[in-house]
């Protein structure tokens, strides 16, 4: 079934609430990022932004409706996403997503940087964890990072490859995170929860480097 008007709008107005919010954090720098909210799991639509507008504004225009193919389902002139299908992959491999958010930071892009080497960023023992509804003491989660393929079917693929139902996020190398939940509230969470401890790591690891390097050696 084709989603109807009122899902539409109210998908387009949590978009809307979103994107402001993180407006306000600076999360869009340059007109990078894009959200997509799910609207109909069968078959799969989902609302998303329109490529390269500012998403510290508010239009009309801001988004449109797209199948599991990333097409619109009507006609427009609005461009989905150019990472359309990255958000298409993540509704198809996880049925139960219902919204998918993508920001590029500097502490994201930092740690995908620095642990690229591996592969994955891994952290233990932080409260904000529970951010990500992992509740077990002293947990610890591993975030995969893949290399920032330009071709965008390759990298949804890299992506496809190695997410997985127990850490609701990926980090692109120097561009970005991508984190989903089961719907909007769930996937601003977790997507907060990925830049607190990105944000913490890295501060920690400076402030180490400066005590190191302000220790007086006898
Ligand atoms: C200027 S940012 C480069 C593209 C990108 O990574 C991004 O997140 C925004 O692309 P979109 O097509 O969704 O505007
Ligand atoms: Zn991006």
């Amino acid at each position: 079934m084709t989603a109807t008007f009122e899902q539409r709008l109210d998908a387009f107005r949590r978009l809307d609430d979103v994107k402001m919010t993180f407006a306000r954090r600076d999360w869009f720098p340059g007109t990078s990022g894009n959200l997509s909210i799910k609207i109909e799991s069968e078959p799969l639509q989902f609302a998303v932004t329109a490529s390269g507008k500012d998403k510290t504004k508010l239009s009309p225009e801001d988004y449109l409706v797209v199948d599991r193919d990333s097409r619109p389902v009507d006609s427009t002139s609005l461009k989905p996403s150019a990472e359309t299908l990255i958000h298409a992959v993540v509704y198809k491999k996880f049925p139960q997503a219902g919204a998918c958010f993508h920001v590029h930071t500097v502490w994201n892009n930092l740690i995908s940087e620095l642990y690229f080497g591996q592969r994955a960023f891994s952290i233990q023992g932080q409260e904000l964890i529970k951010g990500l509804g992992i509740w077990e003491e002293n947990a610890s989660i591993t975030v995969p990072i893949v290399e920032n393929f330009a071709d965008i079917p390759t990298l949804a693929a890299a992506i496809e490859k190695v997410i997985t139902p127990e850490v609701p996020g990926v980090l692109i190398r120097n561009h970005g995170i991508y984190a989903w939940g089961g719907n909007d509230f769930e996937a601003k969470r977790h997507l907060e929860a990925f830049e607190f401890l990105f944000e913490y790591h890295a501060r920690l690891l400076q402030l180490r480097q400066a005590v190191v390097s302000t220790t007086p050696t006898n």
